[in-house]
């Protein structure tokens, strides 16, 4: 099987092209090719497909390295925008990807012939606590929202970008005990669903620091829906302006939640290696 790695800010997947490779069982080969010691070593498996809706022209499905299968990412699906053109799968620069999220346009941005940035349109946020889910609250935004962790109480605002986020403030991401109190919400009985979990620093009105701890996957240096979810997160708290700029361990991202409630996230998508998969 035939495979490109590719990362977005350092979040790394291995994406296989599915018009030309039949692969089955895909939650098993997640686990044994994410593995970064017995496997290729990624943040997920990302498959391109073609889309069985008239709306889009291709469908992509992703994986996390424990198999389970997550609504959507944001960093993958620049990578994806950027696979499907270099690889003359399109030749358009605004490509429609059906996703378990509903439908995301990554827009490509060049730099002369090279593709420089992907700006994506991430449709909008869902804030009821129903969208999350998150259990033991009804309401139309999930906002301050008190979280117990061993006996500790946590402030969380909760959104959702196809799939869930938990945002938590706190002074200082760098010195934040994500390792630690990230599997811990991920797996809080009040996400039914399990969640990402996103530490935030708030630097000014403009900029936010974020740590992440993915669903499905532990600590990722960047998590583009959860750069999405933050922005919304420090926005709803009134501690932003609707466009920031989000400093992740592996680079930045822009966010801007818009006046037409969309969610546009802008960023880059890099390719490192083409293998091939003998197992
Ligand atoms: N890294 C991603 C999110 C991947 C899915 C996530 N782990 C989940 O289970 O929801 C991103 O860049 O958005």
């Amino acid at each position: 099987m035939n495979f490109t790695k590719m990362h977005g800010l350092g979040n790394d997947f291995v994406l296989v092209n599915g018009f030309e490779e039949d692969i089955n069982d895909l939650n098993e080969l997640a686990q044994q090719i994410c593995d970064r010691h017995f496997g290729v070593g990624a943040d997920g498996l990302v498959l391109i497909l073609p889309s069985e809706i008239e709306e889009a022209d291709f469908r992509m499905r992703i994986f996390n390295p424990d198999g389970s299968e997550p609504e959507m990412c944001g960093n993958a699906i620049r990578c994806f925008g950027k696979y499907v053109y270099e690889n003359s799968l399109t030749d358009k620069n605004k490509i429609k990807v059906e996703t378990l999220a509903g439908i995301i346009i990554p827009e490509l941005i060049f730099e002369g012939d090279e593709v420089e940035a992907v700006k994506v349109d991430m449709g909008e946020p869902r804030l009821h606590s129903d969208d999350i889910p998150i259990t033991g609250v009804d309401k139309d935004k999930v906002v301050k929202e008190k979280l117990d962790i061993d006996g500790e109480e946590y402030e969380i605002t909760t959104v959702s970008m196809g799939n869930p986020h938990c945002m938590v403030f706190v002074d200082d991401a760098d010195e934040f005990p994500v390792a630690e109190i990230g599997p811990k919400i991920e797996e809080h009985p009040r996400f039914p669903a399990k969640t990402n979990v996103e530490f935030i620093e708030v630097v000014n009105s403009a900029e936010i620091k974020m740590r992440v701890w993915e669903r499905g996957a532990g600590v990722t240096l960047a998590c583009g829906t959860g750069a999405c979810g933050s922005t919304v997160a420090s926005i709803l708290n009134e501690l932003t302006d609707n466009k920031v700029e989000v400093h992740l361990l592996g680079g930045d991202l822009t966010i801007e939640w818009a006046k037409n409630n969309h969610v546009y996230m802008t960023g880059p998508a890099e390719e490192v290696f083409i293998g091939e998969w003998r197992k």
